[in-house]
């Protein structure tokens, strides 16, 4: 993607489709007159007054416990300087967005007019209340150390300026670990350090409590070497300054075991990375564009451990692995502060981390086939799910032991299962499918290249690398949208209505009319036929001259399954095609449900084939299936011939599977409730089990819960997806969004993937 194009979608990925990238949701509900006059007028005085008898009640009443302040006033925003407070929103809106995924803690940002010491210390004192926590952001040096100093002595909650100790803390974690990979000892390290400001001296200062001798230190500022000699230092640079005299950066650099970066882009050249020490250890954290830029860096030394704070690279050193987590442990003992004995747990959690294996869906999050620990990964993966259950439990006790937590943990194992909850799974499923898409991109069909959104759907495929698009339609259309929307990359197009494409037209035509000439198809009707996208899409992947294919989003759906059922068929062993909905509801995370568009009354040997398909699918997902087959009935509460049908299909599958976590026939409303199933059908499969999967009695009943869903509680949906097909063939819903067929098109390489693997098996078998 050319860098005019990243500017214009990082530009409307702000403003679109509501501007900003956080809002406040409702708790609680609110529906009624009276639940209205509990949340507001009259019923609210009564919290109001137990917090007037006792302000900890507040925690009790208020979101409060679980709410961050991320204060800013604009002046050293990332490495962009001093840009003002309403420009460093997006960043601040970005630091509550990231709190919210990794660790579930909400966040007001608050952007400060004020450079004044006084000023801000006194804003952020007079709205304190409101708050379980303060994450000071992007303030300048010195006045930061000044500002966090005060407030951490003023306030009796947790207050932490993120550039200086969130930083200070993951580089800790990361260059404990660069140095033991690179069998040096942090007291003997020579380390040269690029900034002085909030970040630079409180990352040395950590490094100086782990062992770091300052006689070995260097650091620079915008004017050099700090020396001893130098006049008007701050008394932060004068703790740093040097006895030797060297002036510029390429002279400190000399027998360098380390670089630590917190300054500004491009500073750093190749040819001082080549007179640092063996093994050298290289952090460029400055954002967006770090001091050296990472392939720069590996090219000149290949003896280097380098470390950048962008997520495009290898070892990310950002503070992003540390506030989130940093804060929930903090908040979760409702600690009166963060202090020295909590940064160094999470320390040491993270460096921790690192060491041990990881976990397969991280490697799939990353693309990476087996991540270990090693000079490429020194530090664990932002995305990384254990990161929630390992930081804040560290943080959380070291807080009891240094006696600052107000509301100790008792049972650690309630409270592991709690952060894990918190992790919501939406956005990971998708990731995930992503990623396992990426690691064998395959070749796509669009069959409706021709229309904007399906377009712009292949463009995304194509730029992360997710498949090999092929684009289906009118050609002189597809050009001229390609055009528009700067798809500039050169990817096939095929427009079975032109001339280009008689040959193959005439090859597929025979091709069908072979298959059905005993069923009333000519040639000539072939041919004719086969000028449809559909058909001929659906020949290209017959035939072998793509992987898959998606298609639908302009048409009926009966239209678009006919021609697929007709050409490509089930896949063998297959007696029924089904497809399920994937929906991430707001509450429950992921649920899928089937048979959403096919099977109009699907019979009990139906019912338990769709359960079955449906069980890989959500295996596919990397997810255990746990199945309800619902109905109006509860276990027999019914005779009636609708409610035997779905018990007769749950018979067949206790039968069939065993071990398989499904049961029924049972209401939604019960199915959706462990506990409810554990005391009243405590003889159930599902008894105190998290239901994932909902299998319908008819299509009726699915199709209309699917839409409900969607239109209701605005889950996003990945489907239909096509189960029992010979070839990946994937049908969209008519009108799908970008996001839902750049979705769909990953299922179709997954799914193609699996036909890979399941026919190389085969032939496997057979040569046996
Ligand atoms: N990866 C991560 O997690 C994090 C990265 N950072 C990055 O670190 C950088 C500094 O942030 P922060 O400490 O908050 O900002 P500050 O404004 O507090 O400090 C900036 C420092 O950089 C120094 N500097 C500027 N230009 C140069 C130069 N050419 N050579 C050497 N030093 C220079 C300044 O010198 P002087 O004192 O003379 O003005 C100052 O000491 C930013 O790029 C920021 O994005 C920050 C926090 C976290
Ligand atoms: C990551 C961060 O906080 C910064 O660059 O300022
Ligand atoms: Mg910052």
């Amino acid at each position: 993607m050319s860098k005019q194009s990243k500017r214009r979608e990082a530009l409307v990925y702000h403003a679109k489709p509501s501007p900003g990238k956080i809002e406040v949701v409702p708790t609680k509900k609110y529906t009624t007159q009276r639940d209205l006059s509990l949340a507001y007028s009259p019923g609210v005085a009564e919290p109001c007054l137990e917090i007037e008898k006792d302000k900890n009640n507040a925690y009790k009443y208020t979101a409060k416990g679980n709410l961050v302040a991320v204060i800013s006033n604009g002046t050293a925003v990332l490495g962009l300087g001093n840009i003002g407070p309403e420009a460093s929103k997006p960043v601040m809106e970005g630091k509550g967005l990231l709190f919210k995924i990794f660790a579930g803690i909400d966040v007001f940002d608050i952007e400060v007019n004020t450079e004044n010491i006084e000023e801000f210390i006194a804003t952020v004192k007079n709205i304190a209340p409101t708050f379980g926590g303060i994450n000071l952001e992007d303030i300048k040096a010195p006045e930061a150390f000044e500002i966090e100093r005060r407030l951490k002595e003023e306030l009796d909650i947790p207050v932490m300026h993120d550039d200086q100790h969130g930083t200070a803390i993951i580089s800790a974690a990361a260059l404990l670990n660069a140095l033991e990979l690179s069998e040096k000892k942090i007291e003997e390290a020579s380390i040269v350090v690029s900034g002085a400001g909030a970040a630079a001296i409180s990352c040395t200062r950590l490094y100086q409590a782990f062992g770091a001798k300052r006689e070995n230190i260097v650091m620079l500022d915008s004017k050099g070497v700090i020396r001893d000699d130098r006049d008007n230092l701050t008394s932060q640079k004068a703790e740093f300054a040097t006895h030797r005299k060297i002036d510029t950066l390429q002279e400190a650099m000399q027998d360098a075991d380390v670089f630590i970066g917190l300054s500004t882009a491009d500073i750093v050249t190749p040819e001082m990375l080549k007179v640092m020490a063996k093994n050298p250890i290289v952090f460029a954290m400055a954002n967006p564009d770090p001091e050296i830029k990472y392939q720069l860096a590996k090219d000149t030394r290949d003896d280097i451990i380098m470390a950048t704070g962008r997520s495009d690279h290898p070892n990310q050193v950002n503070n992003v692995l540390g506030f989130p987590f940093i804060f929930r442990g903090a908040l979760d003992v409702r600690a009166t502060g963060i202090n020295e004995a909590m940064k160094m747990a999470a320390v040491k959690a993270l460096a921790d981390l690192a060491k041990e294996p990881v976990p397969e869906q991280v490697n799939i999050a990353y693309g990476e086939t087996r991540l270990t620990f090693s000079k490429e990964y020194i530090i664990p993966k932002p995305f990384d799910p254990r990161l929630i259950a390992t930081v804040p439990p560290a943080v959380a006790k070291a807080a009891m032991e240094s006696g600052i937590a107000k509301e100790p943990i008792e049972d650690w194992q309630k409270y592991e299962d709690e952060l894990l909850e918190r992790l919501g799974s939406d956005n990971k499923i998708v990731r995930l499918l992503l990623n396992r898409a990426r690691t064998n991109p395959k070749r796509v069909v669009f069959a409706e290249a021709d229309q904007l959104d399906v377009l712009k759907a292949a463009q995304i495929v194509y730029e992360e690398g997710i498949a090999i698009p092929i684009l289906l339609g009118r050609k002189d259309e597809i050009e001229r949208l390609k055009e528009e929307i700067e798809f500039d990359a050169d990817v096939s197009i095929i427009d079975p209505k032109s001339d280009e494409e008689l040959e193959r037209k005439n090859r597929y035509a025979e091709a069908y009319w072979k298959q059905r000439k005993r069923r009333g198809v000519t040639i000539y009707s072939s041919q004719k036929i086969m000028r449809e996208r559909n058909y001929f899409a659906a020949m290209m992947v017959n035939e072998g001259d793509a992987d898959a294919l998606i298609s639908g989003y302009s048409r009926s759906y009966p239209s678009v399954v006919k021609p697929m059922l007709e050409l490509i068929g089930m896949a063998p062993g297959t007696t029924r095609v089904a497809t399920t909905n994937l929906m991430m509801t707001k509450k429950r995370g992921p649920l899928f449900l089937s048979d959403t568009s096919i099977n109009i009354d699907p019979t009990a040997k139906d019912l338990a084939i769709i359960a079955k398909m449906t069980a890989r699918i959500v295996k596919m997902f990397g997810m255990d299936p746990v199945m309800a087959m619902t109905s109006y009935s509860n276990f027999g509460s019914s005779t009636n011939d609708k409610a035997s049908k779905v018990r007769e299909a749950v018979s067949k599958l206790h039968k069939a599977y065993p071990d398989m976590v499904v049961d029924g026939e049972l209401q939604t409303d019960f199915a959706l409730d462990s506990e409810k199933i554990k005391q009243i059908f405590p003889f159930s499969k599902l008894a105190g089990k998290k239901v994932n999967t909902l299998i319908f009695p008819n299509l009726d009943a699915a199709n209309i819960t699917y839409k409900l869903l969607k239109v209701l509680n605005k889950a996003d949906s990945i489907g239909p997806i096509m189960m029992g097909m010979r070839k990946p063939v994937h049908i969209l819903q008519l009108g799908a969004s970008v996001d839902e067929i750049v979705n769909m098109a990953a299922i179709a390489v997954i799914d193609a993937q699996e036909k890979e693997k399941w026919e190389a098996k085969k032939k496997n078998k057979a040569s046996n």
